[in-house]
């Protein structure tokens, strides 16, 4: 949510600014579009088009609603900012996928240097500079080299269940150290304490934030009165400037945080394999003048990977536990199923998991049910396309919007249900092999992440169900309390606390943990 402005005083001079922009580009746009019509949205207020018919929490209800009017592509104008909406995974693919050589750029965000965020490559420009950083993360990334990390998965996941074993009812912070501890071993090499880590924190404090103004509603406001990024801090209502900057130093004291230990590391020779020692491996290949070029890509896509990976993993685990609290009978039915392939007698291993077809089943739905990232991030057009009969105009924003797209009824027939046999025949065996589409994205900016998530997402799933029970939290007289789930605002979308209880399946307890842990090494 965009943080409230104190700017009804500059407001009029701006808009009177807009005002004769938005009228040159729709001149321009009609020109242009060779007669042919835009997608069909709706009509908006002059000026400020379509940003007060948004919901005040989740644009994409509206966005989903507008479906019903004007189809599954919607053209809206928030402020001077154009976007087409796609609520149909079709669309989406027609477009993002199959004609990706001009639907591969991102809108422009003003925010982004501002708040010290100049460093990701996921939100940069489509060429070159991206190209380069999309490659080095490939290199650590991609699906046949990820296997690698699955011991270091699996001593973390152990780290996990202890720390729920201790302190329950902090499962949902034990999830947020258990992924920035994966990130920052695969980053740095770094083995980061089980709890209160000083780098994982100073990681999440400069994660948390930020995001919630790259959204597609604050983007066209802060786009517009970029001015606002940039006032003294002392300036009365310069909040969003106090934000910008405060979020610029915690990114830079983010970014110098490992680099001690990493030193350290190289000089006594024990730096263990990371994408830090993958790259500088590299740089000895790499000739003298290009050197630093390349050193200030790899420094990009070390951050960019702390934050990449930050809140979706963890939120995903959280749909995870809120799914299994609100349904009993399938938590225990894939008990049933861990039981008969685990057994009660180790902890689940990589190796389990082609025999385990309704757990995969479950992280499908849970990634299916309750997107994390349910806008995905806005692509934009290259050139000016046409589709279906629809003029595209160049540089329009494009959001593909993933929830939608989750509650399409001939594809998930009652869409809000969380059903794991949607994902197995009759025989129980898995129907396809990974979530859909819509969950990592489009085209060339797909995640390139969703092979070490999902395995980070699965290994901890399974351990967790293998180990403990999930249920409502009971009142005073021992009932359970039911509730309604709600979920946070912002890019990431993750479960609000909920009353849960969390506790070891009979036999489970540290010292069994122990004895596994020993007898897995
Ligand atoms: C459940 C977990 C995750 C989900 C649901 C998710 C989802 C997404 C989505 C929807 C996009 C935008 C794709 C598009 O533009 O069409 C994206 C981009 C990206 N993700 Fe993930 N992600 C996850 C985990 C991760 C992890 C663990 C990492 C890092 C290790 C990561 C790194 C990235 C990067 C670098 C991009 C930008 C790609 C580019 O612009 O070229 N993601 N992700």
């Amino acid at each position: 949510m965009i943080p409230t402005l104190d700017m009804h005083s500059t407001l009029i001079l701006s808009l009177s600014v807009i005002a004769v922009v938005i009228v040159d580009r729709l001149a321009r746009k009609k020109r242009a579009s060779g007669g042919l019509p835009l997608p069909p949205g709706p009509t908006g207020l002059p000026l400020v088009g379509s940003l007060f018919s948004l919901d005040k929490r989740d644009v994409f209800y509206t966005y989903r609603d507008w479906t019903a009017t004007y189809g599954d592509m919607v053209y809206a104008r928030f402020l001077n900012e154009e976007m087409i909406i796609i609520n149909s995974e079709k669309i989406a693919v027609d477009l993002l996928d199959k004609r990706s050589n001009n639907y591969s750029d991102r809108p422009f965000l003003a925010a982004l240097k501002p708040y010290g965020w100049g460093f990701s490559f996921a939100d940069v420009n489509y060429g070159d500079y991206w190209r380069i950083r999309r490659k080095l993360f490939h290199h650590t990334f991609r699906a046949d080299a990820v296997a690698k990390f699955q011991p270091m998965q699996i001593s973390k996941v152990h780290q996990l269940l202890a720390n729920i074993l201790e302190c329950p009812e902090d499962y949902a912070a034990h999830l947020e150290t258990y992924n920035s501890c994966i990130t920052m071993s695969i980053v740095y090499g770094y083995d980061a304490k089980p709890r209160d880590d000083p780098l994982v924190d100073i990681t999440s404090k400069a994660m948390h934030g930020p995001l919630k103004v790259f959204t597609p509603e604050g983007c066209p406001l802060v786009n517009a009165f970029p001015f606002l990024l940039r006032l003294p801090t002392w300036f009365p209502g310069a909040t969003l400037a106090r934000h910008a900057r405060a979020s610029h130093d915690n990114i830079q004291s983010m970014g110098v945080a490992a680099i001690p230990y990493m030193e350290k590391k190289m000089i006594n020779g024990t730096a263990v394999p990371s994408l830090v020692t993958d790259m500088l491996e590299r740089l000895e290949e790499v000739e003298a003048d290009k050197k630093a070029a390349f050193e200030a890509a790899v420094k990009d896509v070390m951050t960019t990977t702390v934050a990449g990976a930050s809140e979706t993993t963890t939120a995903t685990l959280l749909v995870f536990i809120l799914a299994m609290v609100l349904h009993p009978e399938i938590q225990q039915r894939a008990q049933v199923h861990l039981d008969a392939v685990v057994g009660r007698d180790r902890l689940p291993e990589f190796s389990d998991r082609e025999l385990l077809p309704y757990v995969e089943a479950i992280l499908i739905e849970c990634m299916r049910w309750e997107p994390v990232s349910p806008i995905g991030r806005p692509h934009t057009a290259t050139e000016s396309d046409v589709y279906e009969g629809y003029y595209i105009p160049k540089g329009v924003t494009i959001v593909a919007n993933a929830w939608a797209m989750s509650r399409n009824e001939s594809a998930f027939p009652n869409a809000s249900e969380f059903k794991p046999e949607r994902w197995l025949d009759a025989e129980g065996r898995l129907t396809v092999d990974g979530p859909p589409g819509f969950v990592f994205g489009f085209g060339r900016r797909v995640c390139p992440g969703r092979w070490a998530a999902d395995a980070g997402i699965w290994i901890a799933l399974c351990s967790l169900l293998a180990n403990f029970e999930f249920h409502k939290a009971k009142d005073a007289k021992g009932r359970e309390i039911d509730f309604v789930p709600t979920f946070t605002t912002g890019f990431v979308r993750m479960p609000d606390p909920f009353p849960s209880r969390v506790v070891a399946r009979p036999g489970f307890d540290s010292e069994r943990l122990a004895q596994w842990v020993r007898a897995s090494t």
